[in-house]
């Protein structure tokens, strides 16, 4: 049979129940192709083998005694490290987590299970999930697999190159800021953020609780969708999850017009600092929805040009909070116990080692935006700027169905190109950290190839709250498109590993 790692989730599943391929044999296919690639990708941290064969091979006996498999099961999935994994190392890219095995499943993790999807094993990502490059690992960056001197994006710029490098056909990822949609931007694979208490946050390690969220990433529109219905819905371990029926994402992600469909060009998104190649593929884009058969107009969300700034004081408040339990008490690390520290040298010279740079910077910013006597003048404002942003989203959405602007200003930047400038860094959620302030959905999908130099580009697609189906629409109206034009998905282009 041909190269098991190059069909779709969807195809694979479909294999596997009829009997054509074993769940086994699928699971075993994606791990040769990791012994053979990923030295040179680096987008695992840790595999588990025995895990991975052990379900597999009860997908295979479900299959031989005849019981009714789900839509993907057996199919192999990368799982970020930052999501709680029974027994599992999970370091969420950090020293500070070493060693640890979570004594549970997170909920992601046991719907995954229940659904026989076969977990292949940690994926690499910024630690703490602050990073859009995946630079801040404590354990090496990941390579970004169409040019191995770049970034694969951040945070999770393992699950992305995992995927863009068949190591995978998909994977779970966590959007804060724009973790999950601008690796798929520059790694050309979709990435979709559901709506904020649209897939449950139980058992996914704290960075900002109001703005992180799991999602699906996968190769083409369908898979995401499958998978997004596999780990959304309402979960009572999680109170902020939504109580409503998931929207009807697997039907959208049929779709193949737009007919009837507003679509709103986000004027404050592009422009100015973007990069004349992601600017032309995203006009480019922009016209193939209206001859898809949407109504294009564009649409001013004076706010968002605020997003950055609030961003950066809100999400490190929460992470100076969420992250002081990192104490070496009760986690991973612990450094200074040597009988000559009292309890709280040792909580010091522990978060010392074991936090990296940028998760110092994040504390430091949030715990003086949090200070008496800044409070209002910081956080406090951040705030009053999220709501502002929230009804930027409103007002536009009583206009039309979904927003659309590039995912992020430029394509994949070179490995070490902006360590040492964070603000740089910062800009590359400039598009999609809006969505995370209002919680409504979004996604990124590729919108082909930039032509100042050939690397992957995305099309960010923004739907109100609960309305994640829209996004799957457009999604999918875009990849049958494209793929008719070129005469076949985007990733075919990427060169050989
Ligand atoms: N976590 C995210 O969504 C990534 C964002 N770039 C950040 O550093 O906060």
């Amino acid at each position: 049979m041909t190269d098991l790692t190059r069909f779709t989730a969807a195809r694979l599943a479909e294999l596997i129940r009829s009997g054509e391929t074993s769940a086994v044999e699928v699971a075993q296919a994606h791990l040769d192709r990791i012994a053979k690639v990923d030295d040179r990708i680096h987008a695992f941290l840790h595999l588990d083998v025995d895990g991975a064969m052990a379900t597999a091979r009860r997908v295979d006996e479900k299959s031989a005694a005849g019981e009714t498999l789900g839509p993907l099961a057996g199919v192999p999935l990368a799982l970020k490290d930052v999501l709680a994994m029974k027994d599992v190392p999970t370091t969420c890219g950090s020293r500070i987590l070493e060693g640890w095995r979570p004594p549970y499943d997170a909920t992601v993790v046991r719907r995954l299970r229940d659904a026989g999807l076969v977990i292949l094993g940690k994926t690499n990502m910024d630690e703490f999930a602050m990073g859009s490059s995946t630079e801040n690992s404590a354990f090496g960056p990941t390579r970004n697999p169409w040019d191995t001197d770049r970034i694969p994006g951040g945070s999770g710029g393992g699950s992305s190159a995992s995927l863009a490098s068949f190591q995978a056909p998909l994977a779970i990822g966590t959007d804060t800021g724009g973790s999950i949609r601008q690796p798929g931007s520059v790694t050309g694979t979709v990435g979709v953020k559901p709506t904020y208490g649209g897939v449950s946050r139980y058992g996914l390690v704290a960075f900002s609780s109001s703005l992180d969220q799991a999602g699906p990433c996968a190769r083409n529109v369908l898979d995401a969708a499958l998978l997004h219905s596999v780990i959304a819905g309402y979960d009572p371990l999680d109170s902020t999850s939504i109580d409503m029926p998931v929207p009807p994402v697997v039907v959208a992600a049929q779709a193949t017009d737009l007919r009837g469909m507003r679509v709103g060009v986000v004027k404050e998104l592009g422009g100015e600092g973007f990069q004349p190649g992601v600017e032309q593929r995203f006009r480019e884009a922009v016209d193939l929805l209206s001859e898809l058969g949407a109504e294009v107009v564009e649409v001013s969300c004076p706010h968002f040009t605020y997003g950055l700034a609030a961003y950066y004081l809100i999400a490190p408040s929460e992470a100076s909070s969420n992250l002081a339990r990192f104490d070496g008490m009760r986690y991973g690390l612990r450094t200074g116990d040597d009988g000559r520290h009292s309890a709280e040298d040792v909580m010091t010279l522990t978060r010392e080692a074991g936090f990296g740079a940028e998760v110092k910077r994040r504390i430091m910013i949030g715990t003086y935006a949090l200070s008496s006597g800044y409070y209002d003048a910081y956080y406090g404002q951040a705030q009053k700027v999220r709501t502002l942003i929230s009804r930027d989203f409103d007002r536009a959405f009583e206009q039309v169905d979904v927003l659309v602007s590039p995912t992020t200003p430029t394509t994949a930047f070179r490995i070490g190109e902006r360590v040492d400038d964070p603000l740089a860094m910062y800009k590359a959620d400039l598009c999609t950290i809006p969505s995370n302030l209002a919680g409504n959905a979004s996604a990124s999908f590729p919108a082909g190839l930039s032509p100042d130099d050939g690397l992957p580009v995305g099309l960010h697609v923004m739907a109100p709250v609960m309305a994640d189906d829209r996004l799957y629409r457009v999604g999918a109206a875009v990849e049958a498109a494209l793929e008719q034009r070129w005469g076949h998905p985007l990733l075919e282009e990427a060169p050989e590993l």
